[in-house]
């Protein structure tokens, strides 16, 4: 396998890749659009900072590519939606650069504060000028934080060190975590009033596009100190050149714009203005702990493992990851079961655990089994990233439960199948760590090896059935290496479940179909 390296991605991080037997890494400094079209069909793996854009035109000819890795937070540089319809995983690395961009956050205010840039250029020019420096001090001052997420905390923490007064606008943050932090959560508006410096810690939406704008502006007390070490936008730029104009904003600090690189600002006339080139991350620190941690995850990708940072997946914790992951091969093997033994256009798929799995965090199960599934019956790429938007586009209405009563099974995964046709169920179990057994069909008791070749006989409880279907099957020389019939009344209903060594020729099944008794016969590959 392959995977392209771009934009300066910390070299020691690398490790992981180059450590991982069968995969070759082509590190290249940058590359355009049109050299990246050109060059993406080859490799299965790309990772990026935040300079190169993984477009959708790119995406289209990306035929093998499997995963997309973010060195960093923010993928707004990546068409997620575009890979994900693809079936592309994108990875990324939110907490290594989280004290990086909180440093440089508070940096720029001590900047701002103390006229730090201003004062050195020009001292540097010759000027020994103290007169036009004279600082304010942070100690007692209001700093008002809006997104109070990873970056947004780690900056309160250390001002608060400082001795300043932390209050934050933050809608999905609840009051108790802001409590612990000592922050008063407080509206946008009351906070744009309160704040004597104001930094932003969001990514950009559109509802936090120009949030900081005319009127948050107008809001703010006269002398506030703005910062943006978040993304470009969230400060309308043409809002705070009016307002450094009129001196209601007393000093800014950019680290981000909306169009980058920005090397021309309309900004950068005034001398209360510093800007830093989307420095925020770049600390030894953290480049070498994104790449490290970026690097492990196109690893872990590549390999069809699940992974912790997945953009597109719901991510699963190491610890529920413990829990499930035994589960997720079998879930995937009912999936595949019951696709090629259901008949007709499948409508519905209802996905029940119970036993040890009724608490648990189950909607990557549910994936897998979508996996299974639409991997049986689909020619394009199916995996955890796209089953859930393929089988949405196909009208499978998908339905999760979990029952916590007292079930006959230490831990069971039921799916019910529906088509215009019929329904059917499929319930499965592990024995003890790793035992797969599929244990009822339809209701029909058996105790199945999930593996390999199957065949599946619904057929009337009595004799003469089982010996004819044996006896075709090994005239074609096919071993069992497995038989169950599972039954609910005598003479009734009953169903056959055979594991094979080989698959079992179309004329074979056609005369197995003919044997008196025998209601259908249907062949699976696990
Ligand atoms: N300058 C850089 O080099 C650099 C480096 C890393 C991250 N960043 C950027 O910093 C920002 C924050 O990163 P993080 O890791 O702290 O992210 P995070 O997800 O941990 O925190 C974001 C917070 O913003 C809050 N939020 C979202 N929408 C909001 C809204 N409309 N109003 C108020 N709050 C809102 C969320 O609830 C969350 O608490 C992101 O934009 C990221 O891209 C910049
Ligand atoms: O890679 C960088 O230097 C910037 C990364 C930063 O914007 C992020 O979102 O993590």
């Amino acid at each position: 396998m392959k995977v392209l390296v771009l934009d300066g991605v910390e070299e020691e991080g690398l490790k992981a890749l180059r450590q991982e037997p069968g995969i070759q890494v082509d590190v290249k400094d940058k590359m355009s659009e049109d050299e990246l079209v050109a060059a993406i069909g080859d490799y299965d793996g790309i990772i990026v900072r935040s300079a190169t854009k993984v477009t959708a035109r790119i995406i289209e000819k990306a035929a093998r590519l499997k995963v997309v890795g973010r060195a960093g937070v923010g993928v707004d540089n990546i068409d997620v939606p575009a890979a994900t319809a693809r079936g592309i995983l994108v990875v990324n690395a939110p907490e290594g650069n989280t004290l990086a961009v909180a440093e440089h956050t508070i940096a720029m205010m001590l900047s701002l504060a103390r006229n730090i840039p201003q004062a050195n250029a020009s001292l540097r020019a010759g000027k020994w000028d103290k007169k036009s420096f004279m600082g304010v001090e942070l100690r007692g001052k209001v700093l008002g934080v809006i997104g109070l997420g990873r970056i947004g905390s780690a900056v309160a923490k250390r001002a608060q060190g400082m001795e300043m007064k932390v209050v934050a606008y933050d809608p999905y943050i609840n009051e108790e975590k802001a409590g612990l932090l000592g922050v008063t959560l407080l509206s946008l508006e009351e906070l744009l009033k309160q704040a004597d410096f104001i930094t932003v810690h969001l990514p950009l939406t559109r509802e936090s596009k120009y949030m900081l704008g005319e009127k948050a502006f107008s809001l703010m007390k006269d002398g506030v100190r703005i910062i943006n070490c978040a993304r470009g936008g969230v400060v309308d730029e043409q809002a705070l050149y009016n307002a450094m104009k009129s001196g209601k904003v007393a000093g800014a600090a950019l680290d981000v714009f909306e169009k980058e690189p920005n090397t021309d600002s309309p900004l950068f006339e005034f001398k209360n203005f510093i800007a830093t080139p989307h420095l925020g991350a770049s600390t030894q620190e953290a480049q070498l702990s994104v790449a490290t941690d970026v690097a492990r995850e196109v690893v872990a990708a590549l390999k069809g493992e699940l992974v912790k940072n997945a953009v597109n997946i719901p991510s699963v914790s190491p610890k529920v990851l413990a829990v499930i992951k035994p589960y997720l091969s079998l879930a995937e093997k009912m999936g595949k079961f019951a696709a090629q033994v259901i008949c007709g256009r499948v409508n519905k798929i209802e996905a029940t655990y119970s036993g040890d799995l009724a608490g648990q965090e189950v909607s990557p199960l549910t994936t897998a089994i979508l996996k299974g599934f639409l991997d049986s019956i689909l020619q394009e790429m199916v995996n955890f990233v796209n089953a859930p938007l393929l089988a949405k586009k196909r009208g499978i209405n998908v339905i999760q439960r979990q029952e916590t009563e007292e079930a006959d099974y230490a831990n069971l995964i039921t799916v019910k199948v529906k088509s215009d046709q019929e329904e059917i169920s499929v319930a499965g179990t592990i024995f003890g760590k790793v035992d797969q057994r599929i244990v009822s069909i339809d209701g029909y008791h058996v105790d199945a090896v999930p593996e390999g070749h199957m065949l599946y006989i619904p057929h009337i409880d009595k004799p003469r059935i089982i010996g004819p279907v044996g006896n075709l099957i090994g005239t074609h020389n096919i071993n069992i290496s497995g038989m169950q019939v599972g039954r609910k009344v005598i003479g009734g209903k009953a169903v056959m479940l055979l594991n094979i060594d080989s698959p079992v020729p179309e004329e074979t099944m056609a005369e197995i179909a003919k044997i008196d008794g025998v209601l259908g016969v249907k062949s699976v590959s696990i």
